[in-house]
């Protein structure tokens, strides 16, 4: 990509004032970064105030590697062009986004919000879109796919450079659709900023992130914005059955369409529920049925959001429903380990609502369930024994553990979660004797459940990130004979 930086700095919508242009028109900008040490020749340097650093701190290591001018939000020395902003993150957007040619433009975009579902709805409408032959891309926290490319982000939402880029070259190798989960801190971090939806899902709301949002009315307002970016002739699509989707929809466009689906309610224009091991689906008078693809209610409803999103691009029902029963859930979502005889899955639930969904779908199944409960360090404590509760009103047995305990000592993290229940409960501060342990008392139960990694296959212990597989160490630990 190549464009000049008059071209660039007549997108910024917040400019505030510049020291000095050379001309503008000829200055040509090969790249834009917000790390200096990404910064090659002829890039443009957009300084970053973040957690752990400040990017207006790095300008001179900037230059040094090539930036023929800054964008910055507050006064900084420079012997090249600095351009003033009020937000800088937000500039990024629009930089981003003018620099890739505007790409969420030129396919349609489906950002999927909510407290849990997102890596689940998104990758089955990715599967639908791949069944029916249309080209998906997907973006979240698995990674980026497109045309059998597959791309790491340390974010479920990447940065604005990573999402254009990307959306830019979905776009030149032919992808029509875009699935993307979107989290609450990249819309309030301006990492979505400037996209254009085609669709936006909402799932559910419920506690988490409490840490970084406060309280929950921030955390629902945030979400609710990235309604407010679907193009006028989107759709917002919502569950009906959380009674946040009001509010979603209240920051939608007024001429934008609005599409509920729900398992409950008989008004919803996508109604679907399980009996007798089928799937019932009744989009207005049209009424269908498929075999169930999952049990859970919770997958039934990021099925149902599937289905609502694929719909929205003119397929048919009839077309998507013979697709249904293929469906599979992402790595790390309600895996069940094999290459054992035991029934024992791996599951990603790491809020409250999440937990109890999974373990009350299982103790509906399976007569005596055994819940290997974690929570991550570092990470809203203020879930911790909420996530505890859930379990205990289950009636599944529960062994207590860590993962991820970060700079936080275990010790802390095991005294938030037992605080949810009045009972002695087994504890491990270290996570690979705790599974050990909990593969030691399988024989008793019919079912065992793992939270907390999911499909992450490291530990971050300190500063450090160290290999951890668990699937595999509850296979070895099932074949070891029982510790005395
Ligand atoms: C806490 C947080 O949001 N951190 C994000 C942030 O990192 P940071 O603030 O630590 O960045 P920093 O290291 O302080 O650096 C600040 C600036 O200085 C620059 N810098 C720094 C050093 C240097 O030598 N030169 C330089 O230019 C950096 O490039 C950056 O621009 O900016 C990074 C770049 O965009 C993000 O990758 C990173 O997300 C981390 C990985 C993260 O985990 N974020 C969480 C909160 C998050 O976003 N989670 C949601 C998912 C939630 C869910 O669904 O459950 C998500 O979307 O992933
Ligand atoms: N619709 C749902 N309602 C409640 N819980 C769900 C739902 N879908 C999935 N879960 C639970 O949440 C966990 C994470 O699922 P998923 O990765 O799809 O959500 P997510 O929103 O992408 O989470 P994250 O943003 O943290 O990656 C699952 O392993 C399951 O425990």
């Amino acid at each position: 990509m190549l464009k000049t930086l008059q071209d660039l700095l007549t997108k910024l919508k917040q400019l505030v004032t510049w020291t000095y242009l050379d001309n503008p028109a000829k200055t040509m900008i090969e790249g834009i970064s917000f790390s200096s040490k990404e910064i090659k020749q002829n890039f443009l340097f957009v300084c970053i105030s973040g957690y752990r650093h400040d990017g207006h701190d790095y300008v001179n290591e900037a230059i040094h590697n090539g930036a023929v001018a800054i964008v910055a939000e507050r006064p900084i020395e420079a012997r090249v062009p600095v351009i003033y902003c009020k937000d800088t993150k937000q500039a990024l957007a629009e930089l981003a986004h003018a620099f890739y040619d505007y790409p969420s433009t030129r396919l349609r975009l489906h950002g999927v919000t909510g407290t849990n579902g997102k890596t689940t709805t998104t990758a089955l409408a990715h599967q639908l879109f791949g069944h029916i032959g249309m080209s998906a891309g997907l973006i979240g926290t698995l990674g980026i796919t497109y045309c059998g490319q597959k791309f790491g982000t340390p974010n479920t939402t990447p940065d604005p450079l990573t999402i254009n880029r990307h959306l830019h070259a979905m776009v030149e190798d032919g992808v029509t659709d875009c699935l993307m989960e979107v989290s609450s801190q990249a819309i309030a971090e301006s990492r979505i900023a400037e996209l254009q939806f085609e669709t936006t899902s909402f799932l559910n709301l419920s506690h988490d992130h409490l840490d970084y949002h406060g309280t929950m009315v921030t955390y629902a307002y945030t979400k609710a914005k990235l309604f407010a970016q679907l193009r006028d002739s989107g759709c917002g699509i919502v569950n009906a059955d959380d009674s946040h989707h009001a509010l979603m929809l209240s920051m939608a466009p007024s001429v934008a369409d609005s599409f509920l689906f729900s398992r409950h309610s008989t008004t919803a224009n996508l109604i679907g529920y399980q009996k007798d091991e089928q799937f019932m689906l009744q989009l207005g008078d049209e009424e269908a049925q498929s075999p169930l693809p999952f049990y859970e209610d919770y997958n039934l409803d990021n099925t149902l959001c599937a289905i609502s999103i694929v719909l929205h691009t003119g397929i048919p029902l009839a077309e998507i429903l013979p697709h249904l029963k293929k469906l599979t859930l992402p790595s790390g979502r309600l895996e069940r380990v094999t290459g054992i005889n035991q029934s024992v899955y791996i599951d990603y639930g790491h809020t409250p609502d999440a937990i109890k969904q999974v373990v009350t779908s299982l103790t509906a199944r399976y007569p005596r369930v055994l819940v290997l409960l974690s929570a991550a360090g570092e990470r809203d404590r203020m879930k911790r024994s909420n996530m505890m509760e859930v379990v205990v009103a289950s009636g599944a047995d529960v062994i207590l553990t860590v993962h991820d305990p970060r700079h936080e000592h275990p010790r802390h993290i095991l005294d938030d979660l037992a605080a949810g229940s009045s009972v002695e409960l087994v504890q491990f501060a270290e996570r690979e004797p705790a599974i050990r342990f909990f593969c030691d008392q399988m024989a008793d139960y019919d079912c065992g459940v793992i939270f907390g990694k999911g499909h992450d296959r490291v530990e971050r212990i300190g500063d450090e990130a160290v290999p951890f597989d668990e699937p595999e160490l509850v296979r070895r630990f099932l074949q070891l004979p029982k510790l005395p």
